[in-house]
């Protein structure tokens, strides 16, 4: 049972384009767990939604008393997941009593078992192939959620499939052949097997998952997402779940939900995890590539992912870092998808340390390893600022975050320091010891120029033509960089 809730009717949600983002400032799953009050579940069966508030913390339970059977904890026990999370608390009774759940919680809070737990246990009393869809942005995230599944649902032997572009249709179309329990996909691909694969079809669906939801719509996957949603059964019961969730979702919430609980484990929007330390580091543009050689010494021999905007960046400084003896590995999205997963995969081994990556890395990436972000570039938007500091000080470990702010990028910074409500504090860099890297660099710089220069020829010479024509669902499905 989830907390006694008071009911009491609040505001309708404001019609304009602002976040609602669910962040805990405990962070941990463990610290989650043991915060109070935090929750808060609302019905949104109208428009004009009314809040639900959690007036009494949940007591702690365990996975058995919120209701989930013997194999599946086993399971849980065997990943070492000793109690529930808050979000897991509060919706797995939820969607255990056949609910629609928006569920909205911080970064690495454990949202996946959230929405996974529930429908191994529904496929368990009633199995059927083509149990479960999952909807997820990118093709690693999807990899990794159907992984999830198979761990959580491995005393079941459930089976999985991953229907994500940049693979080879066919064995995607002989792997849907098997009828698996559950398909994992980006939208464009599983469009494509829904339009092409003969004998394929959803219409038996029982459990519709958009993981990563605002960024489903984001990107420009809406009237694909129309399209996919049109073939799908009513009867179904679907689960969105994010750490940042726009109103534009809320329009989709209203066309694919029914009678939907709103399941939020929130203290206040934007909130970042208590275990992450964040500062940031404002220097001249032109001095960016020394002082991140001089942060990545300072955390030498620990795990990082280092932020760019585009891919040529990526690459770039990828190149660079390769050249001054890091191990550096790049990721993004016009790399072909078997070197996209093959660098997360070395990345995750550790046998990189270093991850240069586009936001194609930006969301959902569960890499417990991972110690320091690097925000090389800024993201954009506040949104993607939570998501890439939450690749590191995930599941209750610490981490660190270092923003690069330059002469151009101080009015995002604002922005974003305006979206966590707090000012950060400036990273400490020891100028005098920044300065000696220079003339290395440099030469690295050089170096790495020519490097971008052949590579940008061999992918000329594959004839990749980034700008003409329309995108094709492959493509969309590659997520930005
Ligand atoms: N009950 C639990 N106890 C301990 N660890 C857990 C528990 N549930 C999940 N985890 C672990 O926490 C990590 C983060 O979980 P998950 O990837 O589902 O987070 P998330 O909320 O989806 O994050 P994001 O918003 O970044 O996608 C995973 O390694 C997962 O195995």
């Amino acid at each position: 049972m989830p907390a006694v809730k008071k009911r009491k009717v609040a505001q309708e949600a404001p019609a304009d384009d602002s976040d609602v983002s669910s962040n805990d400032s405990e962070g941990t799953p463990q610290a989650e767990a043991d915060s109070e009050a935090n929750s808060q579940v609302s019905e949104e069966a109208t428009p004009a939604a009314a809040d639900i508030e959690a007036a009494q913390p949940a007591a702690k339970k365990s996975f058995k008393e919120l209701g989930i059977i013997e194999s599946l904890c086993e399971a849980c026990e065997t990943m070492g997941y000793k109690a529930p999370t808050p979000i897991q608390s509060e919706s797995i009774p939820l969607a255990l009593q056949g609910r629609d759940l928006i569920g909205l919680a911080e970064t690495g809070s454990g949202k996946t078992a959230a929405f996974a737990l529930p429908i191994l246990q529904a496929l368990m009393e009633k199995p059927q192939p083509f149990f479960g869809l999952v909807l997820a942005p990118t093709r690693e995230l999807a990899v990794q959620i159907s992984q999830a599944f198979e761990a959580l649902g491995s005393t079941i032997a459930v089976r999985t499939a991953v229907i994500v572009g940049g693979m080879d249709m066919v064995s995607q179309s002989i792997a849907l052949g098997k009828k698996p329990h559950i398909i994992v996909a980006t939208p464009g691909r599983l469009m494509d097997h829904l339009e092409n694969t003969r004998g394929f079809s959803l219409r038996s669906l029982k459990y519709l998952v958009m993981d990563e939801a605002d960024r489903l719509l984001d990107l420009d996957f809406g009237p694909l997402l129309d399209k996919i949603l049109r073939v799908l059964p009513k009867e179904r019961r679907t689960f969105l779940f994010s750490a940042t969730l726009s109103s534009k979702v809320e329009s989709l919430q209203r066309a694919s939900l029914s009678n939907p609980l709103r399941v939020s484990v929130s203290s206040s929007k934007y909130q970042t995890v208590s275990t992450l330390k964040q500062a940031f580091l404002l220097r001249p543009h032109k001095h960016k590539d020394i002082y991140l050689v001089y942060l990545l010494n300072e955390f030498a021999g620990q795990s990082a992912i280092v932020f760019t905007r585009t891919v040529h960046e990526t690459q770039r400084l990828a190149f660079l870092l390769r050249t001054l003896g890091f191990g550096a590995i790049p990721l993004h999205g016009q790399l072909s998808q078997s070197a996209r997963l093959g660098a997360l995969g070395k990345f995750r081994s550790r046998s990189r340390d270093i991850l240069v990556a586009t936001d194609v890395a930006a969301r959902g990436l569960d890499i417990p390893s991972v110690d320091v972000v690097l925000n090389f570039d800024l993201p954009t938007d506040s949104k993607t600022y939570i998501h890439r500091v939450g690749r590191t000080a995930r599941a209750g470990k610490s981490g660190v975050a270092i923003s690069f702010v330059t002469q151009y990028d101080v009015e995002i910074w604002q922005r974003i320091e305006g979206a966590l409500g707090k000012k950060l504090d400036e990273y400490d860099a020891a100028k005098d010891e920044v300065m000696v890297l220079a003339e290395r660099v440099s030469d690295a710089q050089r170096y790495a120029i020519m490097e971008m220069k052949n590579y940008d020829e061999k992918r000329g010479a594959r004839g990749r033509n980034k700008f003409g024509g329309k995108r094709s669902r492959d493509e969309m499905d590659k997520d930005e960089g």
